[in-house]
């Protein structure tokens, strides 16, 4: 069960590359932080997993399986999505925001009128528990909950079908840094339990370093390392935000000079 990119290369229809040519593979249960500059190619690389966008040349393969058009209907449900902004329902209760997750596995009728089986609801209501919100939370409005408490909403959203991947677009964006710690802490909890790979862009190199098991950079759609934490520390990071950083740095780094 992994995640694996295949020379995935974006060019938006404006001709913007978004990825130029990415290959690197993460195994299951790893947690894997994407770093990068701004525009780097962070998002697009997260939205070429779940089909918010295809890639223009190469594949993405989740579990053996190449995203497609035609293969997105069996893979969605596998894949857990964290959001930078939440993107939860703020008018509707944490348990219906929760179990919404469940949304893939349900046929669109029953999701209409609420009928969600019996163990759905249970799964909801445990994971609620499970990410630290308590009884008294399961029908308060989201858009009356502090930040951390909608984003622990939307790791439960995330985990409601057991998901064997999870994506997490700077989940921890708009956080606190006590908030930031405790998030990537549950969804690194969350993912081991599960045993599920995680791919998550993250703008905060400590909080990379403190939780990824591998490190992912891209610079204009490249990547420009794959490693450990500790790799990354003993390289520096000059090659990934350095706006003057050329080719022949890394070629010394490349030779142990
Ligand atoms: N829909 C789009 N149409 C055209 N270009 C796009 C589109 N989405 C992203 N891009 C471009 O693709 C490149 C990569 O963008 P992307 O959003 O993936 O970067 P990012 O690393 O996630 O940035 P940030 O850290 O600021 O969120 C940028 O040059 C961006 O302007």
């Amino acid at each position: 069960m992994s995640l694996l990119f295949e020379h995935v290369g974006k060019r938006y229809q404006d001709g913007t590359v978004g990825l130029a040519d990415v290959s690197f593979e993460v195994p299951a249960g790893h947690f894997c932080v994407i770093l990068g500059r701004s525009g780097a190619g962070k998002s697009t690389l997260l939205r070429c997993v779940n089909g918010l966008a295809s890639p223009s040349s190469g594949r993405v393969v989740v579990d053996g399986v190449a995203v497609t058009a035609a293969t997105l209907r069996q893979l969605r449900p596998r894949i857990g999505m964290i959001h930078q902004s939440f993107n939860l329902a703020p008018r509707a209760s944490v348990a219906t925001n929760v179990i919404a997750g469940a949304l893939p596995a349900v046929s669109t009728g029953r999701a209409l009128l609420g009928l969600f089986p019996k163990a759905l609801r249970e799964t909801a209501c445990a994971l609620i528990a499970d990410v630290g919100l308590g009884e008294e939370h399961l029908q308060r409005r989201v858009a009356s909950l502090s930040g951390g408490q909608q984003q622990r909403v939307g790791i439960a959203r995330a985990f409601m079908l057991d998901p064997d991947h999870v994506l997490a677009d700077e989940p921890v964006a708009s956080l606190d840094p006590q908030t930031s710690i405790d998030i990537l802490a549950l969804i690194r909890r969350k993912a081991k339990q599960r045993g599920a790979a995680v791919l998550c862009s993250l703008h905060q190199i400590d909080l990379a370093m403190r939780f990824a098991d591998q490190i992912v950079a891209l610079r204009d759609g490249q990547v420009v390392f794959n490693g450990t934490p500790k790799a990354l520390a003993r390289q520096g990071l000059a090659h990934i935000y350095d706006p003057g950083w050329s080719e022949p740095c890394s070629l010394r780094e490349a030779v142990g000079a």
